[in-house]
């Protein structure tokens, strides 16, 4: 999944990464209206609502982009229905051709690392068959319990030629409370930094490890450090554009071949329409606005990263 991941990048020019975190206050109220004229005003509901935004977004966004990422917190928040648009989205992306990173940020014991593992990536055998859980190709993995944790992940992504992105130095503002302290002198996301590394030396695709890291765009000098210590491991960049991070920072985050990096926006991409420079789509050309989002966002990358390489 690696390699189709880079396959596309390349095509597209565009280490893009569409986050697709839907809000109920995102959703314009045309979408809203139909989805509680047709299946109440209730959970189904506004998953119906969730599934229709994000349907219209893919499909006017697919042809530029080399994947999504949809946020489970977003789905889960509306319990069974919730998760039914999560599904919905995963399968409509794949239809497309885009790669899916379920950002589900798990960890746990080895026995509950391993569910899930098979529940994201993999499938469980009932009988003769193999059913498929999320079916993502992608998962973020928090690693913070230790290398238990991480080997049921590497498992299945090894046995069905997935992949995943482990959170070694993320992009919120108190991240450094514990991500940054001190062990024996060097701080603690180095170190994760160093097993990603290591785990992705035995889990290699053709140029790339399927084991890459999460470094937010956010701390451009420690993306600069963890870029040297993870040569080999794709960096999957939240934080551009609504968390402050700038393209101008993000070169440090890249290789000398061009590669190595993908970036994340989700609210300033999918909801392009509600900020001042997309203002004159309106809320009913919604998805128009998320088009020119994404061909803004590749230019911005483009000047600022690539253009005097
Ligand atoms: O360090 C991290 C890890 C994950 N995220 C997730 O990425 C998106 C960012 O959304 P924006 O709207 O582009 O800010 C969101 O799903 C986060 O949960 C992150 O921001 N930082």
């Amino acid at each position: 999944m690696i390699n189709k991941l880079i396959n596309k990048i390349e095509q597209l020019k565009a280490p893009i990464v569409v986050g697709l975190d839907p809000m109920l206050s995102y959703i314009p109220d045309h979408i809203t209206k139909k989805a509680y004229a047709e299946f109440g005003e209730n959970l189904k509901g506004v998953a119906e609502a969730i599934w229709q935004y994000n349907k219209d977004i893919i499909d006017a966004t697919y042809d530029l982009i080399p994947a999504v990422k949809p946020q489970i917190a977003m789905y889960e928040q509306f319990g069974i229905e919730g998760m039914i648009a999560f599904q919905k989205t995963v399968d409509y992306c794949k239809e497309k051709d885009l790669v899916v990173i379920g950002d589900i940020k798990r960890g746990d014991i080895g026995s509950t690392s391993t569910a899930y593992a098979v529940g994201h990536l993999g499938g469980v055998k009932i009988g003769d068959k193999t059913f498929a859980g999320f079916n993502e190709d992608f998962v973020t993995v928090n690693p913070y319990l230790g290398s238990d944790g991480i080997h049921p992940f590497l498992d299945v992504c090894k046995e069905e030629k997935k992949g995943m992105f482990i959170l070694v130095k993320t992009s919120n503002p108190s991240s450094g409370e514990f991500q940054d302290q001190l062990v024996d002198g060097r701080p603690l996301y180095e170190l994760v930094g160093r097993k990603v590394a290591e785990w992705g030396e035995a889990h290699m695709g053709d140029s790339y490890s399927y084991i890459g890291a999460v470094v937010g765009a956010t701390y451009p000098e420690m993306g600069k450090v963890l870029r040297r210590i993870m040569p080999k491991s794709y960096i999957l960049v939240p934080g551009y554009g609504a968390q402050g991070g700038k393209a101008s920072d993000l070169a440090p985050y890249f290789n000398k071949d061009g590669l190595g990096a993908i970036i994340n926006s989700s609210r300033g991409i999918i909801a392009a329409y509600k900020q001042p420079q997309y203002q004159q789509f309106g809320e009913t050309n919604f998805a128009d606005a998320s088009r020119q989002a994404v061909i803004d966002m590749k230019e911005d990358l483009y000047q600022s990263i690539f253009a005097n390489k």
